[in-house]
């Protein structure tokens, strides 16, 4: 070992051991960075590692060089596709930083995410303000009370235009913005930033690579104007915290309220989710992101300004698992974000689902790069390897009581109904403290529903298995990734979000496990409902290795959205469904619910639909697998008889078009069975339409659009659901899934 190297080591160690000491929770921030696709969350994310020292050169997502985009997928096309984590130090602090996906195809991961973070700062392309996927993940950060601040991107651009920005924030997201900045571009298109609260004017230096910028006084010519802008942002303040009222009261006025008040009066405002502070810069021509690290860290909480329902775990180890890696050298890496106790290499913990778990090393993230530490203490972020079980969702704790004893505590100082905190079904509507308790304690992440589907088949027989084996990796990572194996055709069958997502998975499975499999066309995930009640009694027999087998069944089928199995024991069931044991019942129930996974039109999923037990008789020395395979059969003989509906998945669209292009583009949307919301001016030339349109009639649309507006309008669109369709539509969506059209 070279003097030199043996110097870097020691450096590097000592660093560790100073990271490691120095950050307590106070110095601590666990943040989210979203954004709608392409606004820059990536290059943002790029530049903090670069001015906080943790990168010696500045990635270029066109250049695949990025240290958070790092499937080999994510270079190539310069998109994010998984959420990536990564660690640095800015101003004596650490901070937790999460970059997620903007495409909606990897909506799931954000949701993930947002688990592990106390706050996020919500990237807008300056160009375009808020678009569609900033409503989306606008509203999960919402759902989870997350602390926001904003950084207007883009700024560099000529047509950027900080203002409407500013004014999409409040009408588009009702949210309150509070400008802390304000954009001055010269002649040439260099930015300027002015500081509203220091009332300085902040020059970035470009051939530093944005590392360096100046203060400056402001010029005569600004002072008024940035005056009354610190004026209006401490009356909007002071209306809001009662603290800074006062200063204000007693002053006589906002001159003598200095920088240090307002900045307080903001964490607090922040903190409670009353208003939502603004920057702005270009992250890619280096301008002002040192500015959002600092506002990261004076106004976005601390872990231990947030999370105190976690206290109900005393003593004990509690760790949320947000996200699951595999990584080829190391295996399945598992994400964690510790709200009470250490978690040290050698730890051994519980899941959920009560599988022991030892954590055989702790890994500080830095993306695709890790470097092994020895723990992590509270609130902070740990890579973990050797946890085999646990899936994502999962609260890690010290031992199979501590979630349910914190569980006892909570209900006690909440004083809510056993219910609330020890199930996930239970009605909470309005009552906000159970529905954050639920939250907590839930351990499944909600998982959206698949609207496409395809075939994918391995290249031979021999890769079969290693397919199957690279597939349940990929899901344990992806859960929105769904396989089934369909046996009536013999095929496994991928669910997911779109056609990017299924060639995500194609092309990974190629680079990451070299096994080039094939990939059925891309056909839509209908879903089937009944129209009316049926109630039918079967009685199945077969003699199977010379034991007779029966069961004699009356079961029901109901128009019900919530519960999808129940016994009926009213009067003369009672009896018969009271003796059942409870594994019978499990078998029963799995039978059953089996059934609905495939209807029987175009095997889709079947919804909204309750399977109800009536009676049950099951003959002496009967197996389990057989009572399992009759309930299933009945539940799809009454499905055939009864017969289904067809649902198809439903977009949400939002289209913005010059003015003059709207009317052509709403005629052909009115043939596409779409449904328009509303139109409304976005700017001083351009509309936005809001609008509902069927999966099935989009195919190709963005090209389509393109083609009608002469490349002038641009769009974005979501799955916002299922819906029913009339019988000639239905008619053609069956013959098309039959391969018939
Ligand atoms: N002009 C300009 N371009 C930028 C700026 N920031 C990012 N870009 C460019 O915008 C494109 C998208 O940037 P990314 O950083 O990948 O955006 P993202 O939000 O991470 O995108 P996804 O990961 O796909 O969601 C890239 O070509 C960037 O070089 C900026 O401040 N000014």
């Amino acid at each position: 070992m070279t003097i030199t190297r043996s110097f870097t080591l020691l450096h590097s160690i000592r660093t560790h051991a100073r990271w490691q000491r120095f950050y307590s929770s106070a110095k601590l921030r666990n943040i989210g960075i979203l954004a709608h696709i392409d606004a820059g969350k990536t290059t943002t994310t790029e530049r903090m590692l670069f001015y906080a020292g943790k990168t010696r050169t500045m990635g270029e997502v066109h250049r695949g060089n990025t240290v958070t985009d790092c499937l080999t997928q994510e270079r190539e096309r310069g998109i994010t596709i998984c959420s990536s984590a990564v660690a640095f130090n800015w101003q004596g602090h650490k901070i937790n930083l999460l970059d997620t996906p903007g495409h909606i195809d990897f909506t799931m991961e954000v949701e993930q995410s947002l688990h592990a973070v106390d706050g996020v700062v919500v990237v807008l392309d300056g160009t375009s303000g808020v678009e569609a996927q900033t409503i989306t993940v606008w509203t999960q950060a919402e759902k989870h009370r997350l602390p926001k601040l904003v950084f207007v991107n883009k700024m560099d651009r000529p047509d950027a235009d900080f203002n409407s920005c500013v004014s999409d924030l409040s009408t588009k997201l009702d949210a309150k913005p509070v400008c802390l900045q304000s954009p001055l571009k010269d002649e040439k298109g260099n930015l300027t930033i002015f500081d509203v609260i220091t009332q300085q004017a902040l020059i970035w230096h470009s051939a530093s690579l944005g590392r360096e910028y100046k203060k400056f006084p402001l010029l005569d010519k600004h002072i008024a104007d940035l005056q009354d802008k610190r004026y209006a942002l401490i009356d909007e303040l002071s209306g809001i915290d009662d603290e800074l009222a006062q200063v204000v009261i007693s002053n006589e006025g906002f001159d003598q309220v200095s920088n240090e008040l307002i900045q307080q009066a903001l964490r607090r405002a922040v903190a409670q989710r009353k208003v939502v502070p603004v920057l702005l810069g270009s992250a890619y021509k280096n301008v002002g992101v040192q500015r959002v690290m600092d506002a990261i860290i004076d106004y976005l909480p601390a872990p231990h300004e947030r999370n105190q329902l976690y206290d109900c775990f005393c003593d004990d180890f509690v760790g949320r698992v947000f996200k699951i890696i595999h990584d080829k050298q190391r295996g399945a890496l598992t994400l964690v974000r510790v709200f009470r106790g250490e978690l040290k290499k050698g730890s051994r913990l519980v899941t959920t689902h009560n599988t022991a778990e030892v954590v055989s090393k702790v890994y500080e993230p830095l993306a695709d790069e890790y470097r092994e530490i020895s723990g992590v203490p509270a609130g902070d972020v740990a890579i973990c390897a050797g946890l085999k079980h646990t899936v994502t969702g999962d609260l890690l704790t010290t031992n199979a009581s501590s979630l349910k004893n914190a569980q006892k505590r909570l209900q006690k100082t909440l004083k809510l109904p056993e219910s609330d905190v020890m199930t996930e079904d239970s009605d909470t509507e309005g009552n906000a403290e159970a529905t954050l308790v639920k939250e907590i304690f839930a351990t499944d992440p909600q998982i959206p529903d698949a609207v496409y589907f395809c075939s994918i088949e391995p290249p031979s027989l021999a890769t079969q298995n290693a397919m199957e084996a690279a597939l349940k990796q990929l899901q344990r990572e992806d859960p929105s990734l769904r396989v089934n194996y369909d046996s009536v055709t013999g095929q496994t069958v991928l669910g997911g979000m779109g056609e990017l997502h299924m060639d995500i998975v194609k092309s990974r499975i190629l680079t990451e496990y070299k096994i080039d499999v094939d990939l059925g066309p891309l056909q839509i995930a209908y879903k089937e409902t009944i129209e009316e009640p049926a109630l039918d009694s079967f009685q199945v027999e077969k003699e199977i290795s010379g034991s007779k087998q029966s069961v004699t069944i009356t079961l029901e089928l109901l128009r019900e959205q919530n519960e999808l199995f129940s016994l009926d024991k009213s009067g003369e069931n009672a009896s018969n469904l009271n003796s059942l044991r409870p594994r019978m019942l499990h078998v029963i129930r799995k039978g059953a619910l089996s059934a609905l996974e495939r209807g029987p039109r175009v095997g889709g999923q079947v919804v909204d639909t309750q399977i109800r037990l009536h009676s049950i008789t099951i003959g002496r020395g009967t197996a389990d697998s057989f009572v399992m395979a009759a309930v299933a059969q009945c539940v799809q003989k009454i499905l055939t008889t009864v017969g289904t509906r067809l649902l198809e998945p439903v977009m949400a669209l939002e289209i913005v078009a010059p003015s003059e292009r709207i009317s052509a583009i709403i005629a052909d949307l009115s043939r596409r069975r779409a449904t328009i919301n509303d139109v409304r001016p976005k700017s001083e030339h351009n509309k936005v339409i809001y609008v509902n349109a069927p999966l099935a009639e989009l195919s190709g649309y963005s090209s389509v659009l393109r083609s009608i507006s002469s490349g002038t309008a641009g769009m974005t669109m979501q799955p916002c659901g299922f819906s029913n369709m009339n019988s000639n539509d239905e008619v053609r969506a069956i013959q098309k899934a039959q391969g018939f059209e």
